[in-house]
């Protein structure tokens, strides 16, 4: 390689590198410091899944409950298009736009029909999905080619035995399997998946949603592995005790802590998650599609003064 060469090739790396790190300061799942500063939005465009969780419970009209999977309505690409436009005009601070659900994203042509359509009309945005995984290997290329820049994959067990109790099936290909041979498709796509998107240059978060009994114990293995990978930040979730697993125990705040502060030394972790819902948009915490139009301009102006000390 010739020495002109290279100092191209070095100013595209630290670009690209630069980049990444003005994504991760302006995510406010990403960076701890970001979420009091700036905000995501989460369409709803998503309502299939690929897959059953146990935990699971999706509901498509629900304007009472705050957890994932709930929305209040299921948008088209152009309504999503239309709701991104009003929130990003009223809530500047708003940085992020993201598919989260409320099934998996890569389930449904819309997420990336939506993506498209926001790309086209607001390219410094940051493009953000959330999936369980399955489909991230066929999906891959569209992903790269829609520009998403964060992803966030669940990977709950990187052993099948575990994986399988779980979920109850998963549908690959038109076919549906159970059990262990379920979870080792499962598993074997999150991985191939998650490599195929480090080395993409995206910005990985995995989300493990801590079953005790389950695989709280185990998840110290994941994060051995995915600190091995090249992910980004990792973020244990407490199971919230519904669907078939309605009758189980949450783990403590002391015992998802304790798990924390083990995985900490392979991989970064993300502590202030507040598990929102599928349509959520505003700071974390303050979820704005949920307070009254007086509470919204109180937030807006907050943030108005903020922006002004910065
Ligand atoms: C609604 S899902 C959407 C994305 C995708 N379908 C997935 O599962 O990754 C967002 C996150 O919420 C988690 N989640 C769903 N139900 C949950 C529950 N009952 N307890 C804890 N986390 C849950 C999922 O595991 C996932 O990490
Ligand atoms: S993958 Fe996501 S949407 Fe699908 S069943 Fe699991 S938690 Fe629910
Ligand atoms: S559920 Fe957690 S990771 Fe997802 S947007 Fe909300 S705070 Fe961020």
């Amino acid at each position: 390689m010739s020495d002109e060469t290279k100092n191209i090739c070095d100013i595209t790396v630290s670009g690209k590198e630069e980049e990444m790190k003005r994504i991760i300061a302006q995510h406010p799942c990403y960076s701890k410091e970001a979420q009091h500063k700036f905000g995501r939005i989460h369409l709803p465009v998503a309502p299939a899944c690929n897959i059953q969780c146990n935990y699971c419970d999706r509901k498509f009209d629900c304007v009472n409950e705050s957890r994932p999977g709930v929305t209040s309505e299921v948008l088209t690409p152009h309504e999503a298009l239309e709701r991104t436009r009003q929130v990003l005009k009223e809530f500047p601070f708003i940085k992020v736009v993201g598919v989260a659900g409320p099934g998996d994203p890569l389930a449904n042509d819309a997420t990336f029909e939506t993506f498209k359509l926001i790309k086209a009309e607001f390219p410094e945005v940051t493009l953000c999905l959330s999936t369980n995984g399955l489909a991230l290997p066929d999906k891959m290329p569209e992903i790269i080619e829609t520009g998403v820049d964060t992803l966030t994959v669940t990977l709950n067990a990187i052993d099948p035995a575990i994986e399988a109790q779980l979920i109850s099936h998963v549908v690959y290909k038109g076919k549906m399997y159970k059990g262990v041979e379920a979870a080792e498709i499962l598993i074997r796509n999150q991985l191939a998946g998650i490599k195929m998107a480090v080395d993409a240059g995206l910005v990985i978060k995995i989300n493990t949603v801590m079953v005790p009994g389950i695989n709280d114990k185990h998840i110290i293995e994941v994060a051995k592995k995915i600190h091995e990978m090249g992910v980004y930040i990792m973020n244990i979730m407490p199971l919230i005790c519904q669907a078939k697993f309605a009758d189980m125990e949450p783990p403590t705040p002391e015992e998802r802590q304790k798990l924390q502060n083990a995985c900490e030394p392979y991989v970064q972790q993300m502590r202030h998650c507040r598990q929102c819902r599928s349509d959520a948009f505003g700071l974390i915490g303050k979820d704005l599609s949920q307070m009254s139009e007086e509470r919204r301009n109180t937030i807006k102006m907050e943030m108005v003064k903020k922006a002004e000390e910065i």
